[in-house]
């Protein structure tokens, strides 16, 4: 099986490459422009003759022959896509278009990694598939959430017009070791701030809840999908909700008691509560969460630890 992973040099990206290359009938192709992503998150697999790294942007065309598409790349932290909103959009909808018209030309199958942010600040709670959402158009978050309310039509409409076989799924807030240290994000930044003995800081009003999935019950949820039989789109991520208040918490009782937790403004636009139902994925993929948050906290902070250069004083 020959693989095209976009994104791959990201966050989930490379954990996801790293999962494929254990099968050794897989060959994998990234294809990254490096905006949030690193080549040290692949550094391991640089130079192995089942792996290729292509400096390749989305929103340009891609000619390559491939068995399946994972298509992750896009800006995935808030002060990420909103840096370049109409780049975001553009990798979003031409990005998708691109990787649609590959699909079709060598007939892989595909998979977009969207986004619980289709459901916008929602009105049911926790979010089934069916809910349609409540997103702003125009808001400053737009270029990302209706980035992939679009990408989301295009795969359906590629499928219903060309027969293209497609996955959708819509990933819910996902952490895990080689999250960029700065980039922005509530649990990467509360864990660096931690270990840094910095304030965290809990924007406002700290009541808004999340919810965590650890990146390796993601990749599994991933590959499930993506074997399976089932379009989507599909809701991968873990129903245990957390305020930001009560995250923050659970980040100082376990590695660092002495940081004082700071209230700081908001962005707009923000989701005040988000829960996946993930009763589609436990029926049709047999996936659920296995790593509990207080599970997963630890595991990256070794990582953070390692990376910052601040080992853990007993
Ligand atoms: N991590 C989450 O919580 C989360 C939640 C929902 C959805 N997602 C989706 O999962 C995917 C991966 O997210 P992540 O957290 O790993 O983010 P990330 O920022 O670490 O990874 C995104 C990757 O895409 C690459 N990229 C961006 N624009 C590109 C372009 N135009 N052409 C080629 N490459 C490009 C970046 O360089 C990076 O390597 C994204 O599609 C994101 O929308 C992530
Ligand atoms: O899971 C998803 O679908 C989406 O979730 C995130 O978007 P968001 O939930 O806004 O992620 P964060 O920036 O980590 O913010 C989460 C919450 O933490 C709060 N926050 C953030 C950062 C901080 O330092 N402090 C803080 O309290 C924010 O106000 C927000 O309420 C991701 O960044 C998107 O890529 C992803 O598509």
């Amino acid at each position: 099986m020959r693989i095209l992973v976009t994104g791959g040099a990201g966050f989930i990206g490379s954990h996801l490459v790293d999962k494929l290359m254990e099968n050794e009938k897989n060959e994998v192709i990234v294809a990254d422009n490096f905006f949030t992503g690193s080549k040290d998150n692949l550094k391991k697999w640089i130079g192995h003759p089942r792996f290729e790294l292509i400096r390749h942007d989305v929103t340009e065309q891609l000619l390559i022959e491939v068995d399946q598409i994972y298509h992750l790349a896009c800006p995935a932290s808030p002060i990420f896509y909103k840096y370049n909103p109409v780049k975001t959009i553009k990798t979003n909808v031409i990005g998708t278009l691109n990787m649609l018209g590959l699909a079709k030309r060598v007939g892989a199958r595909i998979l977009l990694t969207s986004t619980s942010e289709v459901y916008g600040d929602p009105l049911e709670h926790p979010q089934p598939e069916s809910y349609w959402g409540n997103v702003n158009p125009i808001g400053v978050r737009s270029c990302y959430d209706e980035g992939k309310r679009v990408a989301e039509t295009l795969m359906f409409d590629y499928h219903r017009q060309h027969g293209i076989e497609i996955r959708i799924a819509r990933i819910f807030n996902t952490y895990g070791p080689r999250m960029n240290i700065d980039d922005g994000r509530v649990v990467s930044n509360f864990i660096a701030q931690a270990i840094r003995g910095e304030p965290l800081t809990v924007q406002v009003p700290g009541t808004q809840t999340r919810s965590f999935c650890y990146v390796s019950d993601m990749v599994d949820g991933l590959i499930r999908l993506m074997e399976g039989e089932n379009t989507g789109p599909i809701n991968i991520g873990n129903p245990g909700e957390f305020t930001m208040i009560e995250l923050a918490e659970n980040v100082k009782e376990l590695i660092n008691p002495k940081v004082e937790i700071n209230m700081v403004e908001n962005t707009p636009d923000d989701p005040r509560q988000r829960k996946p139902d993930i009763t589609k994925a436990k029926e049709l993929l047999g996936w659920e969460p296995k790593v509990k948050l207080r599970d997963g906290l630890p595991l990256m902070e070794e990582d953070f630890r390692q990376r910052l250069g601040v080992p853990k004083s007993n």
